[in-house]
């Protein structure tokens, strides 16, 4: 990672007068655009060797990561930065500067002038940039892809190493990455109408239902901490009984239920855990805690409030003989061997989805791995030219962060999946392809937002279809949001890979990987995707949309015997996120028609439990 960088403006005019520096300021600009996070130190110093010299090493020193010096490296006697440069490093970079000669050189021969020096200190990478503006700028675009690779090599920061390994392999594997077959030239020509038909949910649903009939599914065995959700794949039967022992239920004393009430003498003190091997007597007992074994001959527990202490002995550290009040029962507050689970019994059955006791009860039987039913490999990428990380510290003009990613990881982790990030990919056929090629060997399920509309830029079908060869099974449902939504499949490497293209708008982005990527998801192991509907009632009028709309509500619970209440989460724009905020449910809401443009309040609806319900009262 590229933190901390210095650009050293060397030039005795600049130094006598900084506002003729231009060079420093081009290469300020481009710096703190591609490494906004870091921190950019910037001196101008004149051409002194020493002075040069003085402040690499001062840079060097301060765990600057990258020092960019401009100027000093002509022919002029008072150009020493290459020689300032040259006593400061401990290996040569020669290819980067040659690099940046054959690329100056296609513009100009002066470039053969340049004596520009690269290499490294420590753990500084040190580049030698030409005085000119022109040129600096020209050089920069040369060197800019290897910057942070070459930093991470030299820190030997292994991890990034080896994902940018990675993605030079797979690029390198990759047939697309050269040339998509989608030529986007003739804009003119674009479709004025989508060539998609506009399927109803119910064939959309249909469809995916289909498809993903053709996954395989098989079975895994894994560690019973991490099932929570998953689909056990076959039966799992107590290989032992719980409780193993006769246990007792409460503090108190086991007895004999035949001795009736009166006194007992104590003849033993059991706790939790301990193993006793007394066989009680007619008029014994022994006092017991609960989830302690019985003694032998004992058939019943009396709790402590029913009996009352007789006699105890001379330092109070043993009770004696104790009275039992109430006549007990056999089989009184006992847990006989078996009684919670007796051998034999189904902990869980196939197509049962676990949820936290049944962890416990596994667990308490003895399990520590079961076989369920493997989930497809999913991968999450979005598409957009505007899309920058969350994480950047600058938004470059006109763009905006990149929200649906992390948000449909936290969704689909919500439900139970996990998945791959695959990144943003660049509205470009090529940049495109490459992305999905590098994605599809790592997934099942693709599922992607954006680029799926009328735009000249809404490239994912043409791609999936020319480049990928996928069948689009559909490009169009009438819903709100989603309308555009995606749903294909192609042959990668031997494998069906199905692939949700979603629109970009977050919330369309949101409903639809709840109805269609959930949908894929849950019908691959619980051969259902739907989600469990509810009648609510509407608290306020709700107009309707031309499309069937799913909107985003909460829910109020009424005191008195009534359908819970749905509000709507504020104005339904597709791309208002805080519509989806804290929902509990999408209300199933029938599109407009001449007779019936909305729904008042009151109205009773059908409503999708995609959510969390709490308890809120009215
Ligand atoms: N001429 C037409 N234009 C549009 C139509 C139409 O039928 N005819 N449909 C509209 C509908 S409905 C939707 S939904 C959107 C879908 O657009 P795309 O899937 O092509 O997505 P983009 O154009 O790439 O982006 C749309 C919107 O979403 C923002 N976006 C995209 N990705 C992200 C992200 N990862 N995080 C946050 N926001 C994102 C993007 O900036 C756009 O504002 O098309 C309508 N147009
Ligand atoms: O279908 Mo779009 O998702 O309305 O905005
Ligand atoms: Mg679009």
């Amino acid at each position: 990672m590229v933190k901390a960088i210095a650009i050293i403006t060397v030039s005795d005019s600049c130094f006598k007068d900084n506002s003729k520096d231009k060079s420093g300021p081009a290469l300020f600009d481009f710096i703190t655009e591609k490494y906004p996070e870091a921190n950019v130190h910037t001196i101008i110093v004149p051409d002194e060797k020493e002075i040069i010299e003085r402040e690499l090493k001062y840079f060097c020193n301060s765990n600057i990561d990258l020092i960019l010096t401009t100027g000093g490296t002509g022919l002029s006697p008072r150009d020493v930065t290459p020689e300032a440069t040259r006593a400061v490093i401990q290996k040569e970079v020669p290819a980067i500067t040659t690099a940046m000669t054959i690329e100056s050189l296609k513009k100009t021969p002066m470039a053969m002038l340049s004596r520009a020096v690269a290499g490294i200190k420590d753990r500084t990478l040190i580049i030698n940039f030409p005085g000119s503006e022109k040129a600096v700028t020209e050089c920069i675009h040369v060197v800019k892809g290897v910057l942070s690779h070459a930093i991470s090599l030299i820190n030997n920061e292994l991890v990034e190493v080896r994902s940018i390994h990675d993605k030079m392999q797979v690029d390198h594997l990759c047939p697309h990455k050269m040339n998509s077959k989608v030529d986007i030239s003739k804009v003119a020509l674009r479709p004025r109408e989508s060539p998609y038909p506009m399927l109803e949910m119910s064939e959309a649903f249909n469809i995916v239902d289909a498809v993903m009939l053709q996954w395989e599914e098989c079975i895994e065995n894994i560690p019973i901490e991490n099932a929570v959700g998953k689909v056990v794949a076959q039966e799992i039967i107590a290989k032992e009984p719980m409780p193993p022992f006769p246990a007792s239920v409460k503090d108190g004393y086991a007895c004999l239920s035949l001795d009736g009430a009166g006194v007992r003498k104590v003849r033993a003190a059991i706790s939790a855990g301990e193993n006793n091997f007394t066989r009680l007597g007619p008029g014994e007992c022994a006092r017991v805690n609960t989830g302690a074994p019985l003694p032998l001959g004992a058939d019943c527990v009396v709790q402590v409030e029913d009996t009352k202490l007789i006699k105890a002995s001379s330092d109070n550290q043993t009770e004696l003989e104790i009275e039992v009040l109430v006549a007990p029962q056999a089989h009184q507050d006992v847990r006989a061997i078996g009684f919670d689970i007796p051998i034999g019994a189904i902990l869980a059955e196939k197509g049962d989805v676990i949820d936290a006791a049944q962890i416990g009860m596994l667990a308490g039987a003895g399990y520590q791995s079961i076989p369920v039913i493997a989930v497809p490999k999913v991968a999450i990428m979005s598409t957009g030219n505007e899309l920058q990380e969350p994480s950047e510290k600058i938004l470059r003009p006109s763009h905006i962060r990149d929200s649906n990613r992390i948000m449909l990881k936290a969704l689909l982790k919500e439900h139970g999946y996990d998945c791959i990030d695959c990144g943003i990919a660049r509205d470009d056929p090529t940049e495109l392809a490459a992305a999905i090629a590098h994605a599809l060997p790592r997934t099942d399920v693709l599922v992607c937002t954006g680029g799926v509309s009328m735009g000249d830029r809404d490239l994912l079908k043409p791609v999936l279809i020319n480049d990928f060869g996928a069948t689009i099974h559909f490009g169009r449902v009438r819903m709100k949001p989603g309308k555009p939504s995606t749903f294909a499949t192609c042959q990668y490497e031997g494998k069906i890979k199905y692939i949700f293209a979603l629109p970009g708008n977050p919330v369309s982005a949101y409903v639809c990987c709840l109805l269609l990527v959930l949908r894929a998801l849950r019908g691959c192991t619980r051969h259902c995707g739907d989600f469990a509907r509810l009648s609510v009632r509407l608290s306020h009028d709700v107009p309707l949309d031309a499309r069937p709309e799913y909107a985003r509500a909460v829910l109020r619970f009424p005191a008195a015997p009534d359908l819970p209440h749905a509000a709507l989460l504020g104005n339904q724009c597709s791309s208002r996120l805080l519509s989806a905020c804290g929902a509990s449910v999408l209300l199933e809401l029938p599109p407009a028609s001449d007779s019936l443009k909305q729904l008042d309040a009151g109205t009773t609806v059908s409503a999708l439990i995609t959510g969390r319900i709490d308890l809120t009262r009215l």
